[in-house]
């Protein structure tokens, strides 16, 4: 579904990643790891436009994303969240939602501005379906609630829904349980799961969090100083020893 082919970025002399060649399964949980600073944010930033890649390639079916805006790529069907919470903080969890819908609003700036009938018949069905998407990551009852008072596992829910509103095919996870407790991430890992399989989304995540990766992931990539050095399945990457050796460093894995 995601063909991604000798992606390269380079920053000033710091080659960010390097070469990469990645392809994402249809309707698959897919996870990208490695050490700080691999390169796994920069990648996920020139998927969704932020970063215009130095050379490569990103194919979504036949359709090149490179170049494209980051809206246009949303438009197109891949939506993320981020690896720092980036809500509106004094919105209430219902509008940070409907944010995330706009580009799919179909009244023009001039109904939005002298607030016409066609405007309020758009925003209250728009806020019908933002009040679905909270309801489904479980967070009906907090609707009304400022983003800023909602608990931190709350709030990278919320991302979650805002991300869903946007009816993405693809949807990018920036370490979604970092700063969650066990339990949090107990219920990240059912509704990672439930969007998969309810929503038919193709689904690649960042994580540190390796107990929730290894359990959730069907296929990982592993990227090190901005290199693919490993892919394959949960088991294979556990025991492979280039990837051992990136965690652990290579003196601490020889005199192991
Ligand atoms: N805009 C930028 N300008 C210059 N260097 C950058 C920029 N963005 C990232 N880098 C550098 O690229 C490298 C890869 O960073 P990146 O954030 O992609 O790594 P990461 O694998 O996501 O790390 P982490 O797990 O710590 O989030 C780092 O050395 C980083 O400092």
């Amino acid at each position: 579904m995601l063909k991604i082919t000798n992606l390269t970025k380079s920053f000033g002399g710091l080659t960010a990643v390097n070469n990469v060649n990645i392809d994402i399964k249809e309707g698959s949980i897919t996870a990208v790891i490695g050490p700080n600073g691999a390169g796994k944010t920069t990648f996920f930033n020139m998927i969704t436009g932020v970063y215009t890649p130095s050379s490569g390639e990103i194919l979504l079916g036949n359709e090149s994303l490179v170049g494209l805006k980051p809206h246009t790529v949303n438009k197109k069907g891949i939506a993320r969240t981020f690896q720092n919470i980036r809500l509106f903080n004094s919105m209430t969890a219902l509008e940070n939602v409907m944010v995330g819908m706009h580009q799919h609003l179909k009244y023009g700036v001039f109904s939005t501005i002298f607030h016409l009938p066609k405007f309020k018949k758009a925003e209250k069905l728009a806020m019908k379906e933002a009040y679905k998407w909270l309801e489904y990551v479980g967070l009906a009852d907090v609707y009304n609630e400022e983003a800023s008072s909602l608990s931190y596992g709350a709030q990278r829910r919320l991302e979650i829904a805002r991300a869903l509103a946007s009816q993405p095919r693809i949807l990018l996870l920036d370490e979604p349980a970092a700063g969650m407790n066990p339990k949090e991430t107990k219920e990240l890992t059912d509704l990672i799961y439930q969007m998969r399989d309810d929503l038919n989304l193709t689904i690649v995540l960042i994580e540190h969090d390796m107990k929730l990766v290894m359990e959730i992931s069907e296929y990982l990539f592993v990227l090190d100083h901005g290199e693919k050095i490993a892919e394959g399945k949960p088991l294979e990457i556990r025991n492979n020893q280039k990837v051992i050796e990136a965690y652990l460093g290579k003196s601490a894995v020889t005199t192991a």
